[in-house]
């Protein structure tokens, strides 16, 4: 389905990239779109990234959520709302892993049909390596997902290759194309300047790729009729509200 007007396909691909606490999710997320590693982010909240990329040769809305792990509740909400997923790990702690190998057991239990990408960061910081790279692969290869090991920090080259093809493959999937096609993707339009995900105490970035982040009214949206969501961490509060936060 297109829109006469932009001619961008209306339908946006929507990525969750999930994964514990301070694997780097924020910062592979805004490497991608801004080419920047910038070393502290907030993370107490969900930002949604709504963009027009270059996908395999025609203009693709794209939405990456960068899900914060603060609370630790149920992916549901994402689960359903996502039709790819980036799981991340630290190359450097096994327990982050552990929840990764968890995570895409969930998604191939639940959402056997999306894409998933797995990726295991850090990569630059080999000799604190608690997770081998040939567990991650053979999990990737067991689960049909896609693996790559890299540092955000260090190559924003990897970055953008790994989830250039991913973002491909995804569009592929959905229009039921096997072949594929340009793994070379450009960024084409964006809409909102972003400066508020980074720390307070870091330097915007300038200038950087325009992102849009996720405000309340649009984390309703995402929300299906049935499910209470904690805010601001955007899971799920069940009979009480997802500690410290307050149920909306
Ligand atoms: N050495 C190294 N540090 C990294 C890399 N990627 C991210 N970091 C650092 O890891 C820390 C956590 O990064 P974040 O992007 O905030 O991690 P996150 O997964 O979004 O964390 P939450 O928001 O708590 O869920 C920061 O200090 C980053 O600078 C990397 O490739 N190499």
């Amino acid at each position: 389905m297109k829109d006469d007007r932009t001619n961008v396909q209306s339908s946006p691909l929507r990525v969750a990239v999930v994964g514990t606490s301070a694997v780097g999710k924020s910062a592979l997320t805004v490497r991608y779109l801004t080419k920047r590693f910038i070393g502290e982010y907030r993370s107490d909240t969900d930002m949604l990234y709504k963009c027009v990329l270059q996908v395999d040769g025609a203009p693709q809305s794209v939405e990456i959520m960068d899900t914060s792990a603060t609370c630790e509740k149920t992916s549901d909400p994402y689960l359903q709302w996502a039709e790819a997923f980036v799981v991340v790990y630290s190359i450097t702690d096994k327990d982050s892993y552990k929840q990764a190998v968890s995570t895409v057991q969930e998604l191939s239990e639940r959402r056997a049909s999306a894409s998933v990408l797995i990726i295991g960061n850090k990569s630059d910081l080999g000799h604190l390596r608690e997770v081998e790279e040939v567990e991650a692969r053979t999990l990737a290869l067991t689960h049909s997902a896609r693996f790559s090991e890299l540092s955000t920090a260090e190559s924003c080259a990897s970055v953008s290759e790994v989830i250039d093809n991913f973002l491909k493959e995804v569009k592929a999937q959905r229009n039921g194309n096997q072949n594929g096609g340009s793994p070379k993707l450009r960024k084409i339009s964006v809409t909102r300047m972003l400066g508020s995900l980074i720390g307070r105490s870091s330097p915007p970035p300038t200038p950087m790729t325009h992102l849009i982040i996720l405000d309340k009214e649009e984390r309703n949206k995402l929300q299906t009729p049935l499910t209470r969501l904690c805010q601001p961490c955007f899971r799920p509060a069940h009979s009480l509200p997802c500690s410290p936060h307050t149920a909306v």
